[in-house]
């Protein structure tokens, strides 16, 4: 007897702020194209998630969501609405049929000084507006895979607290976004790994997923051989001949990571 059908590999994008809006309205539109027509999705092998300014929303979710790849935001505020000028809050974000909102990239962290326990607010409001946070997680300087595995795991365990609900847990170590190459394979599969194990300890968080970004692009997927349910790309996604090269992997059985929660 067959096993069960396998999870599908979940491929997220983060557009940040490379793109000026008709290049990003153009890029939608490769992918609307791909994902209408690649194997990897029609067969549901594969989801695909992108996250554009948030002016880009409302257009990009109407070339997008036709072909079922699903539209998030780069940021939510901590609060509902009020007075928070420049914020966007979660109800707006579910309003225009945002499904994700992803909380905690380094980029915030580094340059914008959100900490712990923004992030945390930041994840909170997501999940209690029926948005899947992709919550970003990893250490900041090169570490030993061991190493980083448990502070990771434990810096999930922090920021998701006394939460619930499904969320993408992003391993996403510091050092390697923006980088030339992704961290090693052996790096990454023992992080995520023990990231996985974590959640699976946490009924609370049933239905998540854990992926890997960082420098991410084809031959990854290939070369993790089914140690991550997806990735999570930024500069690599530009060309959207990469995704469809991501995408071809996914295709074949040796990169279909094994049946997850
Ligand atoms: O930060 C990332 C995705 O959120 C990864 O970006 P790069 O792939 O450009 O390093």
């Amino acid at each position: 007897m067959p096993g069960p059908a396998p999870s599908p590999v979940l491929l997220g994008v983060s557009l940040k702020m490379y793109f000026g809006h008709h290049q990003t309205l153009n890029w939608s539109r490769r992918i609307a194209a791909l994902a209408e027509h690649h194997p990897a999705v029609t067969s549901g092998a594969a989801r695909l998630f992108v996250l554009p300014a948030f002016p880009a929303l409302v257009p990009a979710t109407g070339i997008l969501a036709p072909y079922g790849v699903a539209l998030g935001a780069q940021d939510i505020a901590t609060e509902d609405s009020g007075p928070y000028t420049g914020e966007v809050g979660g109800p707006l974000l579910r309003e225009i049929g945002c499904r994700y909102a992803e909380v905690g990239h380094a980029e915030r962290r580094r340059l914008y000084g959100e900490g712990d326990t923004v992030v945390a607010a930041k994840t909170a409001a997501a999940l209690r507006n029926g948005l899947t946070p992709v919550l970003c997680v990893g250490e900041r300087d090169e570490a030993d895979p061991a190493d980083a595995a448990a502070r990771t795991v434990a810096e999930a365990e922090r920021l998701l607290g006394g939460l619930e609900g499904a969320v993408v847990l992003a391993y996403e170590p510091q050092w390697a976004i923006g980088a030339p190459e992704p961290a090693s394979a052996d790096h990454i599969a023992t992080v995520c790994t023990a990231l996985r194990g974590w959640l699976d300890s946490r009924p609370r968080h049933a239905g998540s997923t854990v992926i890997y970004g960082g420098s991410a692009g084809p031959g990854l997927l290939t070369r993790l051989a089914g140690a991550v349910e997806g990735l999570f790309l930024g500069r690599f996604a530009h060309d959207p001949a990469n995704v469809g090269a991501i995408l071809d992997e996914i295709r074949s059985p040796a990169t279909t990571p094994a049946a997850v929660a």
